[in-house]
């Protein structure tokens, strides 16, 4: 039986990469926006709270069990800035462009450019779950100055991974979502929910 999935984000990307990493897990995923579910607010200072409050969120407001994604990158030389705040670094309104600009920037300074993307996954049954399944994944890699790859989303086009050579924007969906941080996170939480 397949059972129907709230994906509580209103990231175009990530709502890409879970489509074809849930495809095979016989659940049938909804974004949250073809319910009108608005933006959650995500006031806090670790990424698996934004997590919990996101999938809470859309869970209440439709009924329906929830996944919802926080995830970031954490620069090393930037005290892992901008981590939970990666997709408003470079302020409102939320623009990748803009983000990946005041990275490069904020980073011209320091010879250390080592990063990594960081993600936690949260599913709850129904809003007030009290036992809400997590999972988390991490990546490393190197932020390049240059912009390489039409790929991926949001900072994928400055995020190298020097054993492959490439920066993530540069990779076949299939490779991302193999090595990626969200890939690792979903496949840990799957194997939870067995
Ligand atoms: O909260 P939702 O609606 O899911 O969408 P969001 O874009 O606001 O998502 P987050 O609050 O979790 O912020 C994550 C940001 O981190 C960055 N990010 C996360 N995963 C990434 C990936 O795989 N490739 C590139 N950038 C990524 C990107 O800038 C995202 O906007
Ligand atoms: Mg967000």
């Amino acid at each position: 039986m397949t059972q129907k999935l709230i994906l509580a984000s209103n990231n175009a990307g990530k709502l890409k990469e879970f489509n074809e990493l849930l495809s095979t897990v016989g659940f049938e995923v909804h974004a949250q926006g073809e319910y009108d579910v608005p933006e959650a607010e995500e006031p806090y200072f670790t990424f698996v709270e934004n997590a919990l409050t996101k999938a809470r969120h859309a869970s209440r407001l439709t009924g329906l069990p929830a996944l919802a994604d926080d995830s970031g990158v954490c620069v090393n030389a930037l005290g892992g800035a901008p981590g939970v705040f990666s997709a408003r670094f470079a302020g409102e309104p939320k623009s990748d462009a803009r983000n990946n600009e005041k990275l490069i920037a904020d980073l011209a300074a320091h010879d250390d450019k080592s990063a990594y993307y960081y993600c936690v996954l949260v599913f709850v049954r129904h809003a007030d779950d009290p036992q809400p399944v997590i999972a988390d994944g991490r990546w490393n890699g190197v932020i390049v100055p240059e912009a390489r790859g039409a790929g991926g989303f949001g900072y994928d086009p400055h995020f190298f991974i020097p054993e492959l050579g490439k920066c993530t924007a540069e990779l076949a969906p299939e490779e991302k979502n193999r090595l990626s941080h969200r890939g690792q996170a979903l496949r840990a939480l799957v194997d939870k929910l067995k």
